[in-house]
């Protein structure tokens, strides 16, 4: 079986020469002499000189601030996590915020429908609007003690206010972190205690599946849990983000409302000129902007330091150079403020563009995006791999919409199956870049994704991000050939590779610092030497039409399968179900399913268990399991038939939508469920039936 396609195109940009990409190229042609000629050439320049590639990039993109004249260690190797533009000064804020058109809309924010509200109103906020918002708000953080360095949190739905939080505190060297409203207050506490914030933002209530939820009583278990670890943030602000009437009658009397804040603010203009501009904090390249955490299914979330100029540089060469997106974009991403994908839509205000945030269900009623597309005019629709599989069980986008603006269709958070590919280019839209994209929380950006002067090729994410020196390494830890599958592995540094973990030096006493730097060396680096480790299990495709090849992902590394001695991704697995099964209401449907490795021969090999979930009142008959062996079997080959096959009702998944297989692996390899952490799950309940299934597999090999 070949990984690459040898299928045409699904889709060829235009005139790739007129995209930003050979502009960038055609600059750095003429200012330093050279001849590059094609993405590839490009690509292999950007990561052999990362300092002329990246100081190219700041300019490229003007970026706000003193550049400096350093820019990298060009010979720097990882483990080594170099310094950056060690002269310059910036603040993503005031990145962000270089729009102060009175006209031009920042944020569209719609709420999910309510049987009491059908059509919810939808706010608007342009961008003079915003820095107003955020200017108020900086004097009143200022006033309240905020200082560089200090954390402030939020608890919060994906709504203006909290965008407007995160800004101001990035403007005075404050530290945002974030968890979703539908995280559990466990989990937060979690997180939390592990950042110590001095502010919390949080919301009243939130919309999900057409119900109100207050969020109130999740607020007040959060602050307790903190509590209880001596942890008291010195002010809880209250936000009322959906469009109903405010209800105060819950809140304890010390918290303070946003509005109240504001107020606080516009009387104190703390941290403004005399003419009421924002006096930002413009600080290293290096200084931290905000933590994200790992998803720490089985231990503590890892709390990941994101650097400012990182998240700067690197999100304006994704859009600008790489994606083409523009001012005049209209762009969405469904995602909740706990994952990435949040900051990575926030951090399209540096384009001047116009961000649609939405929250609530996105799939309950399944045209309702669709309808935002065309009423709003979104041009870059952003999603999980998940939604669009979901979606395309039983909604055909096309049929009911025009989707005439939409130019791009971003997919993540799992590998985006082949047949997907086919369903995006013939149920949504004809002509479509469809950007799969890969990164995650521990670089809070790409290591592969979408580019506008390039096609796109079933099954496959276009290209490894300019700058990004990522190779498929084999088990030795050496590149494996195009095609082969292998780890994903970045051999040269990157402005956004992490700060560290949480604590950084000077935060906290040196053995919690040391501890976090174990903790993060062991992440990244223990795996092979001198690469960053990704835990991906990929393929980077053989080069065609002389732009070097694209990536496949084949699932997370710790997932793979290894039955035999033949190592395989579960996406192989997933792959085949989703192409001979996913039809909804055909005799035999899979909805769901998740394949893990389970040790046999005292551990000595692995047999493939698929736990598969069925509709509804469905039951796995004998004659549909044959099934599934023989279309595995066809389509992939005999070693990657599963020895099990067992009916669930239930597949876990993160809280982020990623489904769960390490977790599923270690459980029905024997681990307790008291290993599992609840908080980071969506269902956790379903681990309890694994657990049984698992014993009862274990007692089976035993005979
Ligand atoms: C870009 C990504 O990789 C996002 C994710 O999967 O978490």
């Amino acid at each position: 079986m070949s990984i690459s396609s040898f299928d045409a195109p699904l889709y060829q940009p235009k005139n790739p020469e007129e995209s930003a990409t050979f502009r960038f190229l055609a600059r750095i042609n003429s200012t330093l002499g050279l001849s590059l000629k094609s993405y590839h050439d490009l690509y292999i320049w950007s990561t052999t000189h990362i300092d002329d590639f990246w100081g190219a990039v700041w300019d490229f993109t003007n970026i706000i601030g003193d550049k400096g004249s350093h820019v990298v260690e060009r010979s720097a190797l990882p483990p080594h996590n170099p310094p950056w533009f060690s002269d310059a000064r910036l603040n993503w804020a005031e990145n962000m915020l270089h729009c102060r058109s009175a006209d031009k809309l920042a944020f569209i924010q719609a709420t999910e429908p309510t049987p009491e509200d059908p059509t919810p109103e939808l706010r608007k906020c342009t961008y003079l609007q915003l820095y107003n918002l955020v200017a108020d708000l900086v004097s009143s953080l200022l006033q309240n003690g905020l200082k560089p360095g200090d954390r402030v949190a939020s608890y919060s739905s994906n709504c203006i206010e909290n965008v407007a939080a995160c800004l101001a505190t990035a403007a005075v060297g404050g530290i945002w972190v974030s968890a979703a409203a539908d995280f559990g207050s466990e989990g937060v506490i979690e997180r939390f205690e592990q950042v110590q914030p001095k502010f919390i933002f949080a919301v009243d209530e939130v919309i999900y599946n057409a119900k109100v939820h207050r969020h109130i009583p999740k607020l007040f278990a959060l602050l307790a849990g903190l509590q209880q670890k001596s942890i008291a943030p010195s002010k809880v602000i209250i936000i009322h983000a959906t469009p109903r009437v405010e209800d105060r009658g819950d809140w304890s009397p010390e918290w303070v409302s946003w509005d109240a804040f504001i107020s606080e603010g516009r009387e104190s203009k703390l941290g403004r000129t005399p003419s009421g501009e924002i006096e930002w904090n413009r600080g290293s390249f290096d200084a931290p902007l905000w933590i994200l955490f790992s998803s720490g299914t089985t231990g503590r979330p890892k709390p990941i330091v994101h650097r400012a100029g990182g998240m700067l540089l690197q999100a304006k060469k994704e859009f600008i150079i790489c994606g083409d997106l523009r001012p005049d974009d209209v762009f969405f991403y469904y995602t909740t403020t706990g994952w990435m994908m949040w900051n990575f839509l926030v951090s399209g205000l540096s384009l001047g563009a116009t961000l649609v945030l939405y929250d609530g269900s996105p799939l309950r009623d399944p045209s309702y995006l669709w309808k935002l597309v065309d009423d709003l005019g979104i041009t870059i629709f952003g999603t999980s791999a998940k939604y669009l599989d979901q979606l395309s069980k039983g909604y055909r986008p096309r049929e009911n919409h025009d989707l005439t603006t939409l130019r791009h269709i971003y997919s993540t958070g799992s590998p985006l199956a082949p047949p997907l590919f086919d369903y995006v280019y013939e149920h949504i839209h004809e002509n479509v870049l469809l950007g799969s994209i890969t990164g995650g929380t521990d670089i809070c950006s790409l290591f592969a994704g979408m580019c506008s002067a390039l096609p796109v090729y079933r099954g496959e994410i276009q290209c490894r991000m300019l700058g990004m020196a990522i190779e498929s390494f084999a088990p030795t830890g050496t590149p494996s050939q195009p095609d082969e599958a292998g780890e994903l592995v970045c051999i040269k540094p990157f402005p956004c590779m992490p700060l560290g973990f949480w604590p950084l030096p000077g935060f906290a006493a040196d053995p919690d610092v040391e501890a976090a730097k174990v903790r993060y060396q062991q992440a990244y680096f223990s795996e092979f030497e001198g690469v960053w480790y990704h835990g991906d299990h990929i393929a980077i495709t053989r080069s065609r039409d002389g732009n070097g090849g694209g990536v496949v992902m084949l699932g997370r590394s710790d997932g793979v399968l290894n039955p035999g001695g033949i190592r395989f991704g579960s996406a192989e697995l997933y792959d085949v179900l989703d192409l001979c099964f996913s039809g909804s209401g055909a005799e035999h449907t899979i909805a769901d399913c998740i394949a893990v490795g389970q040790k046999c021969d005292n551990g000595m090999d692995e047999r493939v268990v698929l736990f598969v979930k069925l509709p509804e009142g469905r039951d796995l008959s004998a004659d549909f399991e044959k099934k599934i062996k023989a279309e595995i079997r066809n389509r992939r080959s005999p070693r990657h038939v599963p020895s099990r096959i067992i009916q669930v009702t239930d597949i876990p998944y993160t809280l982020n939508g990623k489904r769960v297989e390490v977790l599923v692996k270690k459980i029905i390899n024997g681990a307790p469920l008291t290993s599992v952490n609840p908080a980071t799950l969506s269902n956790p309940e379903c681990l309890a039936f694994y657990a049984d299934v698992g014993a009862v597999l274990r007692l089976e090999l035993e005979k």
